[in-house]
């Protein structure tokens, strides 16, 4: 796995043109997904090389000419686009904004969920809370108003967090089955995805589904229409409840995406939790995004943005970690990690763990 962040040989003017694109950084954003939204990077694209003027794209897309010029223009700083003579053309970085799922989903997560909420950011860090979740409402967290988020902050939320965790079940199931568990808790899951991905694909194994009743009260409707799912069940608890009981006799305990939802001493509760829960020779599999496990630079810059969601929107006191510091907890709650599995999906790494 490559290193980051570990020289500084920018020169002098390439450091301070960089900074620039940080100071209008949020010009860049908006006018980009202006651009998308309007219709003017979908018109470029279908236009391929032959591009299009200012005046075809205003009398295509109803787009007043102003306001063609204005975003292209900051479209052409930001690399989106680029001229040819006097017609706008699609740049490969805009082919992406218009048609990479991935790119749409942190584009639409960065507008609906953060933006707003972001401008609390230095608020966030000083109070240890959420304060940007406030511009959707007054909840101590985002978990327990996930189901009453307005649109399309919603839509963008799931999409954002099942577009990650989708892409990695088909690798990740293999290796949970490889130890043969009948029964599998799956604490924080959430829409139950991961749940009905197990019992449509496997023969047998029931899913306990662990989460905050809120979630769990929505369970049953997310199964309608699927097969399988009489092996499904729910548990509605809160992890940081300390009187909270997790069910008894399962085989392993599945999470993903769960535990960057909390500080370390939280973690180190919910992994004692995890310990007692499990059998003598019972596995944890913990399937996370850590920064340090991240294939290219620019990926380990979308996790350490999501940790900013966490302090912001989320919580006010979680990340995404890095994988030392996940390990140093794992080990203070008598857990180790046996097998490490890096670049499942989309950059998660699967820690397979047992008592030690
Ligand atoms: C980011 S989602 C992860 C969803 C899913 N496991 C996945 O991989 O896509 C985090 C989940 O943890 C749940 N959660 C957050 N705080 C919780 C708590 N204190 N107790 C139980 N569940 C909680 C949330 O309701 C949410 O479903």
């Amino acid at each position: 796995m490559p290193e980051y962040y570990t020289s500084d040989d920018k020169s002098a003017l390439e450091a301070r043109s960089d900074a620039q694109r940080i100071a209008f950084a949020p010009f860049i954003f908006q006018a980009t997904v202006a651009a998308r939204n309007l219709g003017l990077l979908n018109a470029l694209y279908e236009a391929r090389d032959k591009g299009m003027t200012a005046q075809e794209l205003s009398d295509r897309t109803k787009v007043s000419l102003y306001g063609v010029k204005v975003l292209l223009d900051m479209g052409l700083s930001a690399g989106i686009v680029w001229k040819s003579k006097y017609k706008y053309v699609l740049s490969k970085t805009g082919f992406f904004i218009v048609n990479d799922p991935m790119t749409g989903v942190n584009l639409d997560f960065t507008k609906d969920v953060c933006y707003e909420g972001l401008n609390a950011l230095e608020e966030s860090i000083k109070s240890g809370k959420p304060e940007g979740l406030k511009v959707f409402g007054n909840w101590p967290t985002i978990y327990p108003a996930l189901s009453q988020l307005p649109e399309p902050a919603q839509t963008s939320w799931f999409e954002f967090d099942h577009y990650y965790s989708d892409h990695s079940f088909p690798e990740a199931l293999p290796l949970v089955m490889d130890s043969a568990p009948k029964t599998l808790m799956d604490i924080g899951g959430n829409t139950g995805q991961w749940a009905r991905y197990c019992v449509e694909n496997t023969d047998a194994l029931e899913v306990v589904v662990v989460d905050l009743p809120e979630q769990i009260a929505l369970l049953d409707k997310q199964m309608e229409g699927h097969s399988q799912t009489e092996r499904v069940t729910g548990w509605p608890t809160n992890m940081l409840d300390s009187e909270s009981k997790l069910p008894a006799h399962t085989d392993a305990i599945w999470m993903s995406q769960f535990l960057d939802c909390f500080s370390e001493p939280q973690i180190l509760e919910i992994l004692k939790k995890c310990h007692d829960a499990l059998p003598e020779h019972g596995k944890l599999y913990i399937m996370e995004t850590f920064w340090d496990r991240q294939p290219f630079e620019m990926a380990a810059l979308s996790v350490n943005a999501t940790s900013l969601y966490f302090t912001t929107m989320a919580n006010g006191n979680s990340r995404m970690y890095h994988s030392n510091d996940m390990k140093a907890l794992l080990s203070e709650a008598n857990l180790e990690v046996s097998t490490q599995v890096d670049n499942i999906g989309v950059g998660h790494t699967l820690l397979i763990c047992k008592r030690k």
